[in-house]
């Protein structure tokens, strides 16, 4: 190390140390100043009461007394805020105290005198006085400076324009406890040293954040501020999930008076991929969006009317059925269901249904058809076309609510009432002697209070009774849609409108699966779609920006209804179509593939460069793709994926010895990738005897360091430190190269394949030399 080098990093330790102090400090302050601020709360909550003027005399007192209550709630409220806000702000300067900054640069500003230095942090930090930044928040406008380019000329855009100058100096760091552990002097990029040492280490059963080593290009999406739509193509490994997490976290930062973590929408691909990305915003000092699966959502708008099929079981009928007779037609009916055409299909036919043909259902009172399904239709029918199916059916359904309060008069009387009153709670009873009381009853002015409590009881037997169809109909469930979706396809076989070799058959299977009480996953989003253009539904505003990760798997019609849903949040899809295994195995179009580019408002990044394997791993996997020869790898090397060709009935064993050999090289996640749930559970309950090993299946929700075993569509968006391929001759046909694809790039630093038969001939392609035989 030479002399200036030395002086450097002491004088760097130096401010550190500096730093830490003032962090220290800082905190002391907040701690002093949440402990008064927590024991408001408390003191708050005690004397609520006391503080409060309880007086219920007059009306007057009444709200005088509401008010007061209300601004008693409003100061607690204010202050439990403050609480909160100050105990984020101590948790942050922990955060800061082992790791105040990763990188620092110095930057000249034309036509100053003074160079700036800028130290980049996960939050911004001020020195005692308030007066200057000793940290810089990452976000900050300034600090996109540090992501966009090298020492030389530099500019960065704030809201009064760009601002340009010279950056003398870009600098990182590795800080851990306080303590400098290495420091680098950049060129170009965000040194190669600084992203080997990160991607070198072990998985980690949680995604971290990747603040000190972003990459330019991963920039442009993180700040992306002009476009309505992002949609971002970037292969394996090229950091998709990272840039949304730490854009999610740009966004909370750029708007934060605006737009709060609730506001943020992520649709992740299974309930695992959540608690994987968990910790990125915490450890940013944010908090977590809202999260969920696109099927969760569905299954949230089906009800619990049907057994909807999940997109998982979808993907086992077409990894296990190849042979079945209704195959291939359930693959086109696939095909077709994901497509814009078949939502035109949709919108052509409620468009008939405006003038006929929509479906009811009878209200039934005591199996008795109290309202007929025709009366409502008829109704439906009269009124004025000129009106949206949805607002007709609000009148119908308000046309109902008072046919059946009206009902609930009528019934009062019968004699099945008299019966069920006798049957009634002891509080029933009870309840109606308070009404009565309250009604002056029950004194010397009352002459018929036993028949007055008879009438009273007998409308509480009949209200209940009422209640379920009463409810039925306000959530407009007399619409029978179940034969609504099931008449587009019985008159779309008998109009053949479709050009599909069996489009009739794809009819007839689909309307069976319906009469079961059963929706197919393509059957899901045109149900609720069709649903929602009868029945209504109000947008959703609340939610300001939508992320769709690994959107390759969802149909131009799925995204097209999420668009419907959210027409006035900006949306960011995060994808890639080398990955496209649902699609990949139909032939459906997606909408990372498919989507056309249309207005100002739309953009496209191409990500190319690949972070998370070595460079042997991605030589291997991009030559099993089409335009594989454009992923660029990290120069980060390891040994070549290896293959062995052997018996079925000696796998198990030699799995074991290859988790021991990955075990020994220092290796923590290790994941043994069976290709269907049924494979999993058999190697599963062969190895769980031997070894400590966790079975990963559809439903579950976190996962820990170790080894697993895993289906093959569970493993995207995961990574591993070594992947073993179960039997990797079974990934044969060309409809399941994305998959075999997927698969492979899970793996960072080993990969390894057991094959029985043959090689897969989805390896013909690949060159000898990129993979060992074993
Ligand atoms: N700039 C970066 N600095 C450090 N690590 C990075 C960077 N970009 C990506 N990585 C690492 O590369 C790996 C892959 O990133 P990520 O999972 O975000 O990629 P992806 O594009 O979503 O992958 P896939 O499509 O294969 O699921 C992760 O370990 C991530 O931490």
């Amino acid at each position: 190390m030479s002399d200036t080098v030395k002086s450097d990093l002491q004088m760097e330790q130096e401010r550190v140390n500096f730093v830490s102090m003032e962090i220290d400090k800082k905190k002391l302050k907040l701690q002093k100043n949440t402990g008064g601020v927590s024991s408001d709360v408390l003191e708050l909550r005690k004397t609520f009461w006391e503080d409060v003027t309880v007086n219920m005399d007059e009306p007057d007192d009444v709200i005088e007394t509401a008010a007061s209550i209300k601004q008693q709630a409003e100061l607690l409220s204010e202050r439990e805020r403050t609480f909160k806000q100050m105990d984020k702000q101590i948790r942050i300067l922990e955060r800061l105290k082992y790791s105040p900054y990763f990188g620092r640069i110095d930057f000249l500003e034309t036509d100053e005198k003074n160079v700036d230095q800028v130290y980049l942090g996960i939050a911004s930090l001020m020195d005692e006085h308030d007066e200057n930044f000793l940290i810089y928040d990452w976000r900050a406008p300034i600090s996109s400076l540090y992501y966009d380019f090298a020492p030389g000329p530099a500019s960065y855009p704030t809201m009064d324009g760009e601002i340009e100058g010279e950056m003398k100096l870009k600098r990182q760091f590795i800080i851990r406890a306080s303590d400098i552990k290495a420091m680098f002097d950049t060129g170009v990029t965000i040194g190669d040293e600084m992203l080997q040492e990160v991607l070198g280490n072990n998985a980690n059963a949680q995604m971290k954040s990747i603040v000190a080593t972003i990459q330019r290009e991963q920039n442009l999406i993180i700040r992306n501020e002009r476009s309505k739509l992002l949609i971002v193509q970037g292969v394996a490994g090229s950091g998709k999930t990272s840039a949304a997490l730490q854009r999610v976290a740009y966004l909370l930062y750029r708007y934060r008076e605006t737009i709060k973590s609730e506001n943020i929408m992520l649709f992740s691909p299974n309930p695992l991929f959540n608690s994987y990305v968990s910790t990125v915003l915490p450890e940013l000092g944010e908090e977590n969006m809202e999260q969920a699966t696109f099927m969760e959502y569905l299954n949230n708008r089906l009800g619990s009317e049907f057994d909807v099929e999940d997109p998982f079981d979808q993907m086992e009928f077409l990894l296990n059925n190849g042979e079945h007779p209704d195959y291939d037609t359930r693959v086109r009916g696939i095909r077709y269901k994901a497509s814009l055409a078949f939502k035109e299909m949709i919108d052509r036919y409620v468009n008939q249904l405006s003038s006929k043909g929509l479906l009811f259902k009878d209200l039934v009172f005591r199996g008795e058809i109290i309202i007929s399904n025709e009366l409502i239709y008829n109704y439906f029918y009269s009124l004025d076309a000129s009106f949206t199916i949805p607002n007709r059916m609000e009148m119908v359904r308000d046309w109902l609510l008072r046919e059946l309060k009206r009902k609930v008069k009528q019934e009062r009387s019968k004699s099945w009432v008299e019966d069920e009153v006798q049957y009634l709670e002891k509080e029933d009873y009870l309840e109606a002697y308070q009404e009565l009381q309250g009604k002056d009853r029950y004194t010397e002015k009352s002459f018929d209070d036993f028949e007055q409590e008879q009438k009273i009881l007998a409308e509480k037997v009949v209200k209940q009774k009422f209640r379920p169809l009463f409810s039925r109909v306000k959530k407009l469930n007399f619409l029978d849609m179940k034969g609504l979706y099931s008449q587009l396809f019985i008159k779309g076989a008998e109009n053949q409108e479709v050009l599909l070799d069996d489009w009739i058959q794809i009819c007839s299977q689909t309307v069976d699966t319906l009469a079961n009480y059963k929706i197919s996953y393509e059957d899901a989003t045109p149900f609720v779609y069709l649903q929602d253009l009868i029945k209504g539904r109000k947008s959703s505003t609340g939610i300001r920006h939508i992320f769709i990760d690994e959107a390759q798997d969802y149909s131009p019609f799925q995204f097209a209804l999420i668009q419907r849903l959210f027409p006035y949040s900006k949306m960011t899809l995060l994808g890639d179509f080398n990955q496209a295994i649902f699609s990949g195995a139909t032939g459906s179009a997606t909408v990372i593939s498919d989507y056309e580019e249309k207005g100002e408002d739309v953009e496209k990044i191409v990500l190319t460069k690949t972070y998370r394997s070595t460079k042997e791993i991605v030589d291997f996997t991009s030559s099993l793709v089409e335009g594989g020869e454009k992923i660029e790898p990290f120069n980060r090397h390891g040994k070549k994926p290896s293959v062995l060709l052997a018996e079925r009935n000696q796998l198990n064993g030699l799995i074991l010895s290859k988790i021991n050999e990955f075990l020994n090289e220092g290796h923590r996640t290790i994941a043994v990738i069976c290709r269907t749930a049924a494979e999993s559970k058999r190697v599963y309950a062969v190895l769980k005897d031997v070894i400590p090993v966790h079975l990963i299946e559809k439903a579950t929700i976190a996962y820990e360091k170790g080894i697993l075993v895993i289906p093959s569509y569970l493993a995207k968006g995961i990574e591993f430190d070594g992947v073993i391929l179960y039997d990797s001759s079974q990934y044969k046909n060309e409809s399941e190269r994305k998959l075999f694809y997927t698969v492979c790039t899970r793996a960072m630093h080993r990969l390894h394949m057991y094959a029985t038969k043959e090689i897969s001939p989805l390896m013909n392609e690949v060159p000898g030399n990129l993979y060992e035989l074993e």
